[in-house]
Protein backbone atom coordinates (compact mmCIF):
# COMPACT_ATOMS: atom_id res chain seq x y z
CA UNK A 1 0.00 0.00 0.00
CA UNK A 2 1.55 3.47 -0.97
CA UNK A 3 -1.44 5.92 0.39
CA UNK A 4 1.08 8.31 2.51
CA UNK A 5 1.57 12.07 2.77
CA UNK A 6 5.42 12.02 1.36
CA UNK A 7 7.24 14.91 4.04
CA UNK A 8 10.37 16.08 1.71
CA UNK A 9 12.60 17.78 3.93
CA UNK A 10 15.16 19.78 1.82
CA UNK A 11 12.55 20.25 -1.36
CA UNK A 12 14.56 22.99 -2.80
CA UNK A 13 17.84 20.98 -2.64
CA UNK A 14 19.34 19.55 -5.79
CA UNK A 15 18.81 15.48 -4.57
CA UNK A 16 15.12 16.44 -5.04
CA UNK A 17 15.56 18.42 -7.82
CA UNK A 18 17.27 15.73 -9.69
CA UNK A 19 15.95 12.57 -8.35
CA UNK A 20 13.08 12.94 -6.15
CA UNK A 21 10.54 14.73 -8.06
CA UNK A 22 11.44 12.67 -11.56
CA UNK A 23 11.21 9.57 -9.51
CA UNK A 24 7.13 10.57 -8.16
CA UNK A 25 6.61 11.19 -11.47
CA UNK A 26 7.67 7.80 -13.13
CA UNK A 27 5.75 6.00 -9.97
CA UNK A 28 2.53 7.78 -11.12
CA UNK A 29 3.00 7.08 -14.88
CA UNK A 30 3.17 3.30 -13.96
CA UNK A 31 0.29 3.57 -11.38
CA UNK A 32 2.40 2.23 -8.59
CA UNK A 33 1.40 5.77 -6.49
CA UNK A 34 -2.12 5.07 -6.60
CA UNK A 35 -4.55 8.81 -5.90
CA UNK A 36 -4.28 8.52 -2.45
CA UNK A 37 -0.77 10.42 -1.92
CA UNK A 38 0.07 14.11 -1.11
CA UNK A 39 3.97 15.23 -1.24
CA UNK A 40 4.66 18.07 0.69
CA UNK A 41 7.78 19.96 0.08
CA UNK A 42 9.55 21.83 2.78
CA UNK A 43 12.46 23.97 2.89
CA UNK A 44 13.26 27.38 4.26
CA UNK A 45 12.89 29.51 0.87
CA UNK A 46 9.50 30.80 0.08
CA UNK A 47 7.54 29.38 -2.19
CA UNK A 48 4.06 29.33 -3.52
CA UNK A 49 2.49 26.00 -4.33
CA UNK A 50 2.22 27.25 -7.77
CA UNK A 51 5.81 27.91 -7.78
CA UNK A 52 6.67 24.91 -6.26
CA UNK A 53 4.78 23.01 -8.72
CA UNK A 54 6.36 24.80 -11.54
CA UNK A 55 9.72 24.00 -9.85
CA UNK A 56 8.80 19.88 -9.34
CA UNK A 57 7.74 20.36 -13.30
CA UNK A 58 11.17 21.76 -14.77
CA UNK A 59 12.45 19.02 -12.76
CA UNK A 60 10.60 16.31 -14.41
CA UNK A 61 11.49 17.67 -18.27
CA UNK A 62 15.37 17.58 -17.58
CA UNK A 63 15.82 14.63 -15.50
CA UNK A 64 12.52 12.29 -15.40
CA UNK A 65 12.44 8.75 -17.94
CA UNK A 66 8.67 10.32 -19.09
CA UNK A 67 8.51 12.97 -21.17
CA UNK A 68 5.93 15.42 -19.68
CA UNK A 69 3.51 18.48 -20.94
CA UNK A 70 1.26 20.84 -19.08
CA UNK A 71 -2.31 18.56 -19.96
CA UNK A 72 -4.31 17.33 -17.60
CA UNK A 73 -2.40 14.21 -17.09
CA UNK A 74 0.39 16.46 -15.46
CA UNK A 75 -2.62 18.49 -13.65
CA UNK A 76 -3.71 15.80 -11.77
CA UNK A 77 -0.45 14.67 -11.22
CA UNK A 78 0.91 18.36 -9.84
CA UNK A 79 -2.35 18.74 -7.76
CA UNK A 80 -0.74 16.35 -5.41
CA UNK A 81 2.41 18.71 -4.22
CA UNK A 82 2.24 21.42 -1.44
CA UNK A 83 4.85 23.53 -0.61
CA UNK A 84 5.35 24.70 3.03
CA UNK A 85 8.24 26.77 4.08
CA UNK A 86 9.53 25.57 7.44
CA UNK A 87 12.84 25.72 9.71
CA UNK A 88 13.71 22.59 10.61
CA UNK A 89 14.64 24.06 13.90
CA UNK A 90 11.28 25.42 14.54
CA UNK A 91 9.12 23.77 16.51
CA UNK A 92 5.97 25.96 15.72
CA UNK A 93 6.28 25.31 12.09
CA UNK A 94 5.96 21.08 12.83
CA UNK A 95 2.62 21.97 14.41
CA UNK A 96 1.79 24.25 11.44
CA UNK A 97 2.77 21.01 9.21
CA UNK A 98 0.64 18.72 10.93
CA UNK A 99 -2.33 20.66 10.04
CA UNK A 100 -1.32 20.67 7.06
CA UNK A 101 -1.00 17.03 6.43
CA UNK A 102 -4.43 16.46 8.29
CA UNK A 103 -6.04 18.76 5.35
CA UNK A 104 -4.31 16.46 2.78
CA UNK A 105 -5.09 13.31 4.51
CA UNK A 106 -8.59 14.03 4.54
CA UNK A 107 -8.66 15.30 0.79
CA UNK A 108 -6.57 12.68 -0.59
CA UNK A 109 -8.32 9.80 1.99
CA UNK A 110 -4.64 8.59 3.24
CA UNK A 111 -5.87 7.10 6.50
CA UNK A 112 -2.69 8.37 8.56
CA UNK A 113 0.14 7.03 6.85
CA UNK A 114 3.66 9.52 6.69
CA UNK A 115 6.98 8.88 4.87
CA UNK A 116 9.48 11.66 5.95
CA UNK A 117 12.49 12.04 3.24
CA UNK A 118 15.15 13.46 4.31
CA UNK A 119 17.48 15.15 1.77
CA UNK A 120 19.21 17.32 4.07
CA UNK A 121 22.66 17.47 5.57
CA UNK A 122 23.25 14.99 8.57
CA UNK A 123 23.46 17.34 11.15
CA UNK A 124 19.96 18.00 10.83
CA UNK A 125 18.51 14.30 10.59
CA UNK A 126 18.22 14.78 14.55
CA UNK A 127 16.01 17.78 15.16
CA UNK A 128 14.08 16.54 11.84
CA UNK A 129 13.27 13.70 13.98
CA UNK A 130 12.49 15.30 17.37
CA UNK A 131 10.36 17.95 15.80
CA UNK A 132 8.28 15.81 14.33
CA UNK A 133 7.26 14.12 17.40
CA UNK A 134 7.33 17.30 19.28
CA UNK A 135 5.10 18.79 16.47
CA UNK A 136 2.44 15.52 17.16
CA UNK A 137 3.31 14.44 13.61
CA UNK A 138 3.95 10.92 14.97
CA UNK A 139 0.20 10.57 16.17
CA UNK A 140 -2.10 10.38 12.99
CA UNK A 141 -2.72 6.73 13.20
CA UNK A 142 -1.12 4.60 10.27
CA UNK A 143 2.70 4.14 9.93
CA UNK A 144 5.45 6.38 9.86
CA UNK A 145 8.59 6.15 7.99
CA UNK A 146 11.92 7.82 7.88
CA UNK A 147 14.09 7.84 4.61
CA UNK A 148 17.53 9.08 5.27
CA UNK A 149 20.52 9.78 2.80
CA UNK A 150 23.50 9.45 3.36
CA UNK A 151 26.54 9.81 4.60
CA UNK A 152 24.90 8.53 7.62
CA UNK A 153 27.61 9.94 10.23
CA UNK A 154 31.32 10.74 9.37
CA UNK A 155 32.30 7.17 11.34
CA UNK A 156 31.18 5.22 13.76
CA UNK A 157 31.37 7.56 16.99
CA UNK A 158 29.18 10.24 14.59
CA UNK A 159 26.92 7.33 13.35
CA UNK A 160 26.00 5.99 16.56
CA UNK A 161 25.21 9.52 17.74
CA UNK A 162 22.70 10.33 14.72
CA UNK A 163 21.25 6.52 15.01
CA UNK A 164 20.50 7.25 18.95
CA UNK A 165 19.17 9.98 18.22
CA UNK A 166 16.31 9.22 15.17
CA UNK A 167 15.81 6.08 17.19
CA UNK A 168 14.22 8.07 19.83
CA UNK A 169 11.46 8.72 17.42
CA UNK A 170 11.25 5.85 15.06
CA UNK A 171 12.33 2.45 15.31
CA UNK A 172 14.45 0.56 13.28
CA UNK A 173 11.79 -1.20 11.30
CA UNK A 174 10.61 2.01 10.35
CA UNK A 175 14.22 3.74 9.27
CA UNK A 176 15.02 3.42 5.62
CA UNK A 177 18.81 3.96 5.18
CA UNK A 178 19.33 4.90 1.37
CA UNK A 179 22.34 3.12 -0.22
CA UNK A 180 21.17 4.61 -3.96
CA UNK A 181 23.46 1.74 -5.45
CA UNK A 182 20.78 -1.10 -3.64
CA UNK A 183 18.44 0.17 -5.73
CA UNK A 184 20.27 -0.10 -9.35
CA UNK A 185 18.89 -3.01 -11.27
CA UNK A 186 22.24 -5.10 -12.25
CA UNK A 187 23.30 -4.76 -8.37
CA UNK A 188 19.75 -6.20 -7.84
CA UNK A 189 20.69 -8.91 -10.16
CA UNK A 190 23.70 -10.17 -8.47
CA UNK A 191 21.39 -12.28 -6.22
CA UNK A 192 19.03 -13.59 -8.75
CA UNK A 193 22.04 -14.69 -11.08
CA UNK A 194 23.93 -16.34 -8.04
CA UNK A 195 20.85 -17.75 -6.16
CA UNK A 196 18.91 -19.28 -9.06
CA UNK A 197 21.32 -20.80 -11.75
CA UNK A 198 22.70 -24.21 -11.12
CA UNK A 199 26.39 -22.77 -12.68
CA UNK A 200 27.63 -20.31 -10.57
CA UNK A 201 26.77 -21.38 -6.92
CA UNK A 202 28.94 -24.13 -7.08
CA UNK A 203 32.14 -22.72 -8.26
CA UNK A 204 30.98 -19.78 -5.67
CA UNK A 205 33.91 -20.43 -3.32
CA UNK A 206 37.90 -19.79 -2.90
CA UNK A 207 38.62 -23.88 -4.88
CA UNK A 208 37.25 -21.37 -8.16
CA UNK A 209 37.70 -18.19 -7.63
CA UNK A 210 40.80 -16.53 -7.73
CA UNK A 211 39.77 -12.97 -7.16
CA UNK A 212 37.21 -10.33 -7.01
CA UNK A 213 37.53 -6.81 -8.57
CA UNK A 214 34.83 -3.94 -7.76
CA UNK A 215 35.38 -0.93 -10.12
CA UNK A 216 33.18 2.35 -9.57
CA UNK A 217 34.78 3.94 -11.54
CA UNK A 218 33.73 8.24 -12.29
CA UNK A 219 34.79 10.61 -14.86
CA UNK A 220 32.82 13.44 -13.13
CA UNK A 221 34.83 15.60 -10.78
CA UNK A 222 33.55 16.93 -7.53
CA UNK A 223 31.26 19.68 -8.51
CA UNK A 224 29.71 21.65 -6.59
CA UNK A 225 30.03 19.43 -3.79
CA UNK A 226 33.28 20.48 -3.34
CA UNK A 227 32.76 21.49 0.94
CA UNK A 228 31.57 18.32 1.42
CA UNK A 229 33.81 16.02 -0.43
CA UNK A 230 37.34 17.64 0.96
CA UNK A 231 35.71 16.50 4.47
CA UNK A 232 34.68 13.38 3.49
CA UNK A 233 36.57 11.47 0.89
CA UNK A 234 36.35 8.79 -1.83
CA UNK A 235 37.00 6.44 0.98
CA UNK A 236 34.17 7.71 3.16
CA UNK A 237 31.80 8.85 0.22
CA UNK A 238 31.63 5.71 -1.72
CA UNK A 239 33.66 2.82 0.11
CA UNK A 240 32.27 3.29 3.44
CA UNK A 241 28.51 2.65 1.42
CA UNK A 242 28.34 1.81 -1.86
CA UNK A 243 31.83 -1.03 -2.42
CA UNK A 244 31.11 -2.43 0.74
CA UNK A 245 27.67 -3.18 0.36
CA UNK A 246 28.98 -4.46 -3.47
CA UNK A 247 31.09 -6.72 -1.71
CA UNK A 248 28.98 -8.53 0.77
CA UNK A 249 26.18 -9.08 -1.87
CA UNK A 250 29.13 -10.79 -3.99
CA UNK A 251 30.53 -12.68 -1.11
CA UNK A 252 27.10 -13.66 0.86
CA UNK A 253 25.45 -17.02 1.62
CA UNK A 254 22.26 -17.81 0.23
CA UNK A 255 19.47 -15.91 2.49
CA UNK A 256 16.92 -18.92 3.76
CA UNK A 257 14.38 -16.97 2.14
CA UNK A 258 14.67 -13.65 -0.10
CA UNK A 259 13.12 -11.33 3.38
CA UNK A 260 14.74 -8.36 4.29
CA UNK A 261 16.29 -9.72 7.56
CA UNK A 262 17.35 -12.90 6.24
CA UNK A 263 19.30 -10.88 3.38
CA UNK A 264 20.53 -8.46 5.45
CA UNK A 265 21.39 -10.88 8.26
CA UNK A 266 23.65 -12.72 5.64
CA UNK A 267 25.43 -9.35 4.37
CA UNK A 268 26.00 -8.67 8.49
CA UNK A 269 27.93 -11.67 8.45
CA UNK A 270 30.00 -10.99 5.14
CA UNK A 271 30.81 -7.38 6.95
CA UNK A 272 31.56 -9.06 10.29
CA UNK A 273 34.32 -11.35 8.52
CA UNK A 274 36.54 -8.48 7.06
CA UNK A 275 39.69 -9.13 8.12
CA UNK A 276 40.83 -6.21 10.36
CA UNK A 277 44.34 -4.64 9.93
CA UNK A 278 47.24 -5.32 12.84
CA UNK A 279 48.62 -1.90 12.35
CA UNK A 280 48.61 1.16 10.41
CA UNK A 281 51.83 -0.03 8.30
CA UNK A 282 49.35 -3.09 7.01
CA UNK A 283 46.95 -0.66 6.19
CA UNK A 284 48.96 1.24 3.97
CA UNK A 285 50.22 -2.63 2.40
CA UNK A 286 46.49 -3.23 1.34
CA UNK A 287 45.58 0.46 0.81
CA UNK A 288 46.15 3.21 -2.16
CA UNK A 289 45.33 6.72 -1.85
CA UNK A 290 45.14 9.01 -4.80
CA UNK A 291 44.28 12.17 -5.54
CA UNK A 292 43.42 13.97 -8.76
CA UNK A 293 46.16 17.11 -10.29
CA UNK A 294 44.94 18.71 -13.73
CA UNK A 295 45.32 16.55 -16.47
CA UNK A 296 42.68 16.03 -19.53
CA UNK A 297 39.73 13.64 -20.10
CA UNK A 298 38.47 13.06 -23.87
CA UNK A 299 40.21 16.34 -24.88
CA UNK A 300 39.11 18.62 -22.20
CA UNK A 301 41.86 19.86 -19.72
CA UNK A 302 40.46 19.72 -16.04
CA UNK A 303 41.95 21.58 -12.86
CA UNK A 304 43.29 19.37 -10.37
CA UNK A 305 41.49 18.55 -7.06
CA UNK A 306 42.99 21.65 -4.84
CA UNK A 307 41.70 23.92 -7.95
CA UNK A 308 37.99 22.82 -7.40
CA UNK A 309 35.66 25.16 -5.56
CA UNK A 310 34.99 25.05 -1.93
CA UNK A 311 38.24 22.66 -1.98
CA UNK A 312 41.29 23.42 0.87
CA UNK A 313 44.06 24.40 -1.87
CA UNK A 314 46.37 22.54 0.48
CA UNK A 315 43.84 19.34 0.87
CA UNK A 316 44.95 15.85 1.21
CA UNK A 317 41.59 14.75 0.92
CA UNK A 318 41.78 11.17 -1.53
CA UNK A 319 39.82 11.26 -4.56
CA UNK A 320 40.35 7.69 -5.51
CA UNK A 321 41.02 4.63 -3.51
CA UNK A 322 41.91 1.26 -3.76
CA UNK A 323 42.25 -1.72 -1.26
CA UNK A 324 42.31 -5.81 -0.74
CA UNK A 325 39.93 -6.71 1.26
CA UNK A 326 39.60 -10.39 2.81
CA UNK A 327 36.50 -11.94 3.89
CA UNK A 328 37.95 -14.37 6.54
CA UNK A 329 35.54 -17.35 6.20
CA UNK A 330 35.02 -20.72 5.13
CA UNK A 331 33.69 -19.66 1.99
CA UNK A 332 36.45 -17.12 0.72
CA UNK A 333 39.43 -17.60 2.74
CA UNK A 334 42.12 -17.04 0.79
CA UNK A 335 40.56 -14.70 -1.74
CA UNK A 336 41.46 -11.15 -2.46
CA UNK A 337 38.61 -8.82 -2.88
CA UNK A 338 40.29 -5.81 -5.08
CA UNK A 339 37.76 -2.58 -4.76
CA UNK A 340 38.73 0.68 -6.47
CA UNK A 341 36.68 3.96 -7.01
CA UNK A 342 37.78 7.39 -8.04
CA UNK A 343 37.12 10.48 -9.47
CA UNK A 344 38.12 11.88 -12.75
CA UNK A 345 38.73 8.26 -14.43
CA UNK A 346 38.85 7.76 -18.04
CA UNK A 347 35.35 6.21 -18.13
CA UNK A 348 32.27 6.23 -15.88
CA UNK A 349 31.12 2.46 -15.18
CA UNK A 350 30.84 0.50 -12.52
CA UNK A 351 31.73 -3.08 -12.53
CA UNK A 352 32.02 -6.36 -10.68
CA UNK A 353 34.44 -8.70 -12.80
CA UNK A 354 35.02 -12.48 -10.95
CA UNK A 355 38.54 -14.34 -12.13
CA UNK A 356 37.99 -17.79 -11.63
CA UNK A 357 40.90 -20.23 -11.54
CA UNK A 358 42.36 -21.81 -14.21
CA UNK A 359 42.07 -25.42 -15.18
CA UNK A 360 45.14 -27.42 -14.90
CA UNK A 361 46.77 -26.76 -18.75
CA UNK A 362 48.38 -29.96 -19.30
CA UNK A 363 46.04 -30.89 -22.63
CA UNK A 364 47.57 -27.63 -24.08
CA UNK A 365 51.21 -27.40 -22.37
CA UNK A 366 52.48 -28.95 -26.14
CA UNK A 367 50.96 -26.48 -28.05
CA UNK A 368 52.37 -23.93 -25.85
CA UNK A 369 48.71 -21.88 -25.28
CA UNK A 370 48.17 -19.64 -22.39
CA UNK A 371 44.86 -19.79 -21.23
CA UNK A 372 43.20 -16.77 -20.02
CA UNK A 373 40.83 -17.15 -16.62
CA UNK A 374 37.53 -17.54 -17.00
CA UNK A 375 35.80 -14.09 -16.01
CA UNK A 376 32.09 -13.65 -15.28
CA UNK A 377 31.20 -9.59 -15.33
CA UNK A 378 28.46 -7.90 -14.07
CA UNK A 379 28.02 -4.73 -15.82
CA UNK A 380 25.69 -2.16 -13.47
CA UNK A 381 26.66 0.92 -15.16
CA UNK A 382 26.28 2.97 -17.41
CA UNK A 383 25.79 -0.71 -19.78
CA UNK A 384 23.38 -3.33 -17.61
CA UNK A 385 24.71 -6.50 -18.41
CA UNK A 386 26.27 -9.62 -17.61
CA UNK A 387 28.94 -11.40 -19.84
CA UNK A 388 30.95 -14.55 -19.21
CA UNK A 389 34.56 -14.31 -20.70
CA UNK A 390 35.85 -18.68 -21.76
CA UNK A 391 38.69 -19.89 -23.92
CA UNK A 392 37.57 -21.31 -27.53
CA UNK A 393 38.95 -22.13 -31.27
CA UNK A 394 39.40 -19.92 -33.60
CA UNK A 395 37.21 -20.39 -36.17
CA UNK A 396 39.38 -21.72 -38.97
CA UNK A 397 42.36 -22.43 -37.13
CA UNK A 398 44.55 -25.20 -36.46
CA UNK A 399 43.36 -25.23 -32.66
CA UNK A 400 44.34 -21.59 -31.81
CA UNK A 401 42.56 -20.69 -28.40
CA UNK A 402 41.43 -17.37 -28.32
CA UNK A 403 39.27 -15.95 -25.64
CA UNK A 404 35.59 -15.44 -26.35
CA UNK A 405 32.58 -13.61 -24.68
CA UNK A 406 29.13 -14.73 -23.76
CA UNK A 407 27.17 -11.47 -23.52
CA UNK A 408 23.97 -10.46 -22.17
CA UNK A 409 23.51 -6.88 -22.91
CA UNK A 410 20.19 -5.63 -20.57
CA UNK A 411 20.53 -1.82 -21.19
CA UNK A 412 20.44 -3.38 -25.51
CA UNK A 413 17.12 -4.20 -24.87
CA UNK A 414 14.56 -2.05 -27.69
CA UNK A 415 11.97 -0.15 -25.56
CA UNK A 416 13.89 -1.24 -21.72
CA UNK A 417 13.19 1.45 -19.83
CA UNK A 418 14.51 0.49 -16.39
CA UNK A 419 13.45 2.41 -13.12
CA UNK A 420 15.80 4.45 -12.24
CA UNK A 421 17.49 3.56 -8.27
CA UNK A 422 15.75 6.23 -6.47
CA UNK A 423 12.39 5.08 -8.13
CA UNK A 424 12.54 1.82 -7.16
CA UNK A 425 13.62 2.80 -3.68
CA UNK A 426 10.83 5.27 -3.21
CA UNK A 427 8.50 2.46 -4.13
CA UNK A 428 10.19 0.00 -1.84
CA UNK A 429 9.73 2.52 1.14
CA UNK A 430 6.33 3.54 0.40
CA UNK A 431 5.01 0.26 0.30
CA UNK A 432 7.49 -1.31 3.52
CA UNK A 433 9.31 -2.83 2.03
CA UNK A 434 13.57 -2.57 3.28
CA UNK A 435 15.15 -4.81 1.49
CA UNK A 436 17.34 -2.75 -0.34
CA UNK A 437 17.78 -0.55 2.74
CA UNK A 438 20.57 -1.17 5.26
CA UNK A 439 20.23 -1.84 8.58
CA UNK A 440 21.85 -0.39 11.72
CA UNK A 441 24.61 -3.27 12.20
CA UNK A 442 25.43 -2.83 8.58
CA UNK A 443 26.44 0.80 8.53
CA UNK A 444 28.13 0.11 12.05
CA UNK A 445 30.39 -2.57 10.77
CA UNK A 446 31.41 -1.13 7.72
CA UNK A 447 32.36 1.95 10.02
CA UNK A 448 34.17 -0.19 11.85
CA UNK A 449 36.24 -1.07 8.84
CA UNK A 450 36.57 2.30 7.21
CA UNK A 451 37.66 3.62 10.16
CA UNK A 452 40.59 1.51 10.96
CA UNK A 453 41.96 2.70 7.65
CA UNK A 454 40.64 6.16 7.91
CA UNK A 455 42.24 6.13 11.39
CA UNK A 456 46.01 5.25 9.54
CA UNK A 457 45.72 7.56 7.12
CA UNK A 458 45.06 10.19 9.23
CA UNK A 459 48.63 9.67 10.68
CA UNK A 460 50.58 10.95 7.77
CA UNK A 461 49.95 11.85 4.42
CA UNK A 462 53.23 10.78 2.85
CA UNK A 463 51.19 7.78 0.65
CA UNK A 464 49.27 9.73 -1.08
CA UNK A 465 49.72 9.76 -4.68
CA UNK A 466 48.54 12.04 -7.46
CA UNK A 467 46.98 11.35 -10.35
CA UNK A 468 46.43 12.71 -13.52
CA UNK A 469 42.96 13.63 -14.38
CA UNK A 470 41.70 11.03 -17.12
CA UNK A 471 44.02 8.66 -15.97
CA UNK A 472 43.50 5.38 -14.29
CA UNK A 473 44.67 6.36 -10.97
CA UNK A 474 48.40 6.19 -8.90
CA UNK A 475 50.63 3.80 -10.27
CA UNK A 476 50.06 1.52 -6.85
CA UNK A 477 46.92 1.08 -7.65
CA UNK A 478 47.60 -0.93 -10.17
CA UNK A 479 50.29 -2.76 -8.25
CA UNK A 480 48.51 -3.61 -5.87
CA UNK A 481 46.95 -6.34 -7.94
CA UNK A 482 50.00 -7.42 -9.57
CA UNK A 483 51.98 -7.97 -6.31
CA UNK A 484 49.43 -10.86 -6.14
CA UNK A 485 50.02 -12.56 -9.58
CA UNK A 486 46.94 -10.76 -11.14
CA UNK A 487 45.86 -7.44 -12.84
CA UNK A 488 42.76 -5.24 -12.91
CA UNK A 489 40.34 -6.82 -15.69
CA UNK A 490 39.47 -3.65 -18.71
CA UNK A 491 36.18 -2.16 -17.50
CA UNK A 492 33.75 -0.56 -20.25
CA UNK A 493 35.84 -2.33 -22.55
CA UNK A 494 38.75 -0.17 -22.00
CA UNK A 495 41.69 -0.96 -20.46
CA UNK A 496 44.98 0.68 -18.43
CA UNK A 497 47.16 -0.73 -20.51
CA UNK A 498 47.61 -1.81 -24.78
CA UNK A 499 45.92 -4.82 -24.26
CA UNK A 500 42.23 -3.86 -25.72
CA UNK A 501 39.30 -6.03 -25.51
CA UNK A 502 37.88 -6.12 -29.29
CA UNK A 503 35.44 -8.51 -28.35
CA UNK A 504 34.05 -6.78 -25.23
CA UNK A 505 33.66 -3.79 -27.57
CA UNK A 506 30.05 -2.91 -29.20
N1 LIG B 1 22.67 15.73 -4.57
C1 LIG B 1 22.98 14.47 -4.77
O1 LIG B 1 23.15 13.98 -5.89
C2 LIG B 1 23.12 13.55 -3.60
C3 LIG B 1 22.85 13.97 -2.32
N2 LIG B 1 22.92 13.10 -1.27
C4 LIG B 1 22.60 13.53 0.08
O2 LIG B 1 21.30 14.12 0.11
C5 LIG B 1 21.24 15.15 1.08
C6 LIG B 1 20.78 16.45 0.40
O3 LIG B 1 21.72 16.77 -0.61
P1 LIG B 1 21.48 17.94 -1.66
O4 LIG B 1 20.09 17.97 -2.14
O5 LIG B 1 22.56 17.81 -2.66
O6 LIG B 1 21.76 19.24 -0.77
P2 LIG B 1 21.38 20.75 -1.11
O7 LIG B 1 22.36 21.60 -0.37
O8 LIG B 1 21.19 20.99 -2.55
O9 LIG B 1 19.95 20.93 -0.43
C7 LIG B 1 19.79 21.04 0.97
C8 LIG B 1 18.33 21.33 1.27
O10 LIG B 1 18.18 21.49 2.67
C9 LIG B 1 17.37 22.65 2.94
N3 LIG B 1 17.72 23.16 4.26
C10 LIG B 1 18.94 23.47 4.73
N4 LIG B 1 18.86 23.90 5.99
C11 LIG B 1 17.55 23.87 6.34
C12 LIG B 1 16.83 24.19 7.51
N5 LIG B 1 17.44 24.66 8.61
N6 LIG B 1 15.51 24.02 7.51
C13 LIG B 1 14.87 23.56 6.41
N7 LIG B 1 15.50 23.22 5.28
C14 LIG B 1 16.82 23.38 5.24
C15 LIG B 1 17.73 23.58 1.79
O11 LIG B 1 16.72 24.51 1.51
P3 LIG B 1 16.66 26.02 2.06
O12 LIG B 1 18.02 26.60 1.88
O13 LIG B 1 15.60 26.65 1.21
O14 LIG B 1 16.26 25.92 3.47
C16 LIG B 1 17.78 22.59 0.62
O15 LIG B 1 16.49 22.35 0.15
C17 LIG B 1 22.64 15.21 1.69
O16 LIG B 1 22.64 14.39 2.83
C18 LIG B 1 23.53 14.61 0.61
O17 LIG B 1 24.71 14.06 1.14
C19 LIG B 1 23.26 11.79 -1.46
C20 LIG B 1 23.56 11.30 -2.71
C21 LIG B 1 23.54 12.14 -3.88
O1 LIG C 1 26.79 8.45 -3.49
C1 LIG C 1 27.45 8.94 -4.38
O2 LIG C 1 27.35 8.41 -5.62
C2 LIG C 1 27.72 9.18 -6.76
C3 LIG C 1 27.86 8.18 -7.91
O3 LIG C 1 26.62 7.57 -8.13
P1 LIG C 1 26.24 6.93 -9.54
O4 LIG C 1 24.89 6.37 -9.34
O5 LIG C 1 26.29 8.07 -10.53
O6 LIG C 1 27.28 5.91 -9.85
C4 LIG C 1 29.00 9.93 -6.54
O7 LIG C 1 29.25 10.80 -7.64
C5 LIG C 1 28.89 10.77 -5.28
O8 LIG C 1 30.14 11.39 -5.01
C6 LIG C 1 28.51 9.91 -4.10
O9 LIG C 1 28.17 10.75 -3.00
Amino acid sequence: MTNAVFLIFGATGDLARRKLFPAFYSLYRERKLGDKFAVVGLARRPRSNAEFRQDVLDSIKEFARYNVTKDEQWESFAEHFEYMSLDINNVEGFRELRSLTDKLDAKFEIGGNRLSYLALSPELFGSVSHNLKAGGLQETGGWHRLVIEKPFGYDLKSAEKLNAEIRQVFDEKDIYRIDHYLGKEMVQNINVVRFANAFFEPLWNNKYIANIQITLSETVGVEERGGYYDRSGALRDMGQNHMLQMLAIMAMEPPGRMHPESIRDEKVKVLRSLRGFESSDEVRAHTVRGQYAAGTLKGQALPGYREEDKVNPHSNTETYFAARVFVDNFRWAGVPFYIRTGKRLPVKTTEVVVEFKNVPNNVYLAKKHKLEPNLLVFRVNPMEGIYFKMNAKQPGSEGTIVPVAMDFCQSCQVGLNTPEAYERLLHDAARGDSTYFTRWDEVALAWKYVDQIAQAWSERSDDLQSYPAGTWGPERGRKLVEEDGFRWWPVNGQDEGEVAWEFVQR
